[in-house]
């Protein structure tokens, strides 16, 4: 069943258009990451979910009922769901469960259930032996977990959470990302996350929605945005992609022959015969020796950094008028100006409309 439904969804602010013209699905229980730049829109869509804003045009509906457009407006209050900040809004002179406990007033539940209800959140974001404490003597993650402990302890259908990690160090983030992966799995709630940090939605989300420019880029499990991207935004913004452009000269299913620098390669890919693009990622590409066969790419080592353990060295390939870049790790440092030969190990080809 879908537990969030966008149909056509526009939101417009003075002079600018935050959604466009936005429709997706959520199914129940989905970690669902929406995934963009600065200004792509993404907390708008959060704050429409959450009711705090109204679309200016489409309807959205959640569970089965609709909460918005045709006139009709459910507001957050009745919409059934929770909701974790960047800064954790925890009460400082309470205690780690009276936080947790606060959310609960005014249901019209018994002390006894509000009793059981703090202990089992505060257990599932693994924080039991601390509900005595004050925010104050918790970490950074700690604090964050409480923040996640008070919306559970509600038992929303739906839990939207905005750059909840963005306060946190590099560290604590590795580790929270871990947490709030198992927290979901075991609370078995609709997550809707959003971020500006494609390895975190990548890490935590079944679904990842890329906004640019409030346009709905792709909305695709995190392996098949990254082998098969929508769109050049979706190629560059994920995973560090580079784009050269090709042409493609055959086209079958999911295979393409295209035409760059003078040699023809092989490569999957979906784009009509015509301009193309051809998306490379580092781990498509590798270093050939002089003596190896198969087609090869030639090129001049134009930076060279290392990253994780290797050096990421960018290649400038194609001829005046037409060169682009290209990232290959290798083993040793780059020399600037160094002619290099590179033979494709994967990529993916767009069409070159499609911008
Ligand atoms: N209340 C508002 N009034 C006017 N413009 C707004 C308002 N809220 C957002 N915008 C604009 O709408 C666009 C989308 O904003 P939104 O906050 O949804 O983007 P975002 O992707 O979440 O960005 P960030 O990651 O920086 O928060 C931006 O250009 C923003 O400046």
């Amino acid at each position: 069943m879908a537990n969030i439904r966008f149909d056509d969804v526009s939101k417009r602010y003075p002079g600018k258009i935050a959604v466009d013209r936005v429709s997706f699905e959520v199914p129940n229980g989905t970690f669902f990451a929406l995934l963009g730049p600065s200004g792509c829109g993404k907390t708008t869509i959060l704050r429409l979910i959450a009711g705090l804003e109204r679309p200016d045009a489409g309807e959205i509906a959640i569970g089965k009922k609709p909460v918005a457009g045709h006139g009709r407006f459910v507001g957050p209050e009745h919409r059934g769901l929770g909701m974790v900040f960047q800064s954790y809004a925890l009460w400082p002179h309470m205690t780690v469960a009276a936080n947790v406990d606060f959310g609960l007033a005014g249901r019209g539940l018994s002390r006894a259930e509000r009793r059981n209800r703090v202990r089992e959140a505060l257990d599932l974001v693994g924080l039991s032996a601390e509900g005595a404490r004050r925010p104050h003597q918790l970490s950074g993650g700690q604090r964050q977990r409480v923040a996640l402990a008070r919306s559970l302890a509600v038992r929303p259908g739906i839990i939207l959470l905005d750059e909840p990690l963005a306060n946190l160090d590099a560290h604590l983030r590795q580790t929270m990302l871990a947490e709030f992966g198992r927290i979901h799995a075991q609370a078995r709630t609709t997550f809707v996350f959003v971020t500006h940090d494609q390895n975190e939605a990548m890490a935590l989300a079944d679904q990842v929605a890329v906004m640019d420019h409030g346009r709905l880029q792709q909305l695709a499990p995190p392996e098949e945005l990254f082998s098969r991207p929508a769109s050049p935004m979706v190629a560059r913004f994920v995973g560090q992609g580079r784009l050269l452009a090709a042409d493609v000269v055959a086209s079958a299913g999911r295979t393409t022959r295209i035409r760059l620098d003078d040699t023809e390669f092989q490569v999957e890919g979906a784009a009509p015969i015509g301009p193309g693009w051809l998306c490379l990622r580092a781990r498509d590409v590798e270093l050939a020796g002089d003596g190896a066969a198969g087609e090869r790419l030639n090129g001049r080592v134009v930076a060279s950094r290392f990253e994780g353990g290797d050096h990421r060295l960018t290649v400038e390939v194609g001829a005046a008028g037409a060169t682009g870049l290209v990232d290959v790790l290798s083993p040793q440092r780059g020399r600037i100006g160094e002619a290099v030969r590179l033979a494709l190990r994967g990529g993916w080809v767009l069409a070159r409309e499609a911008t």
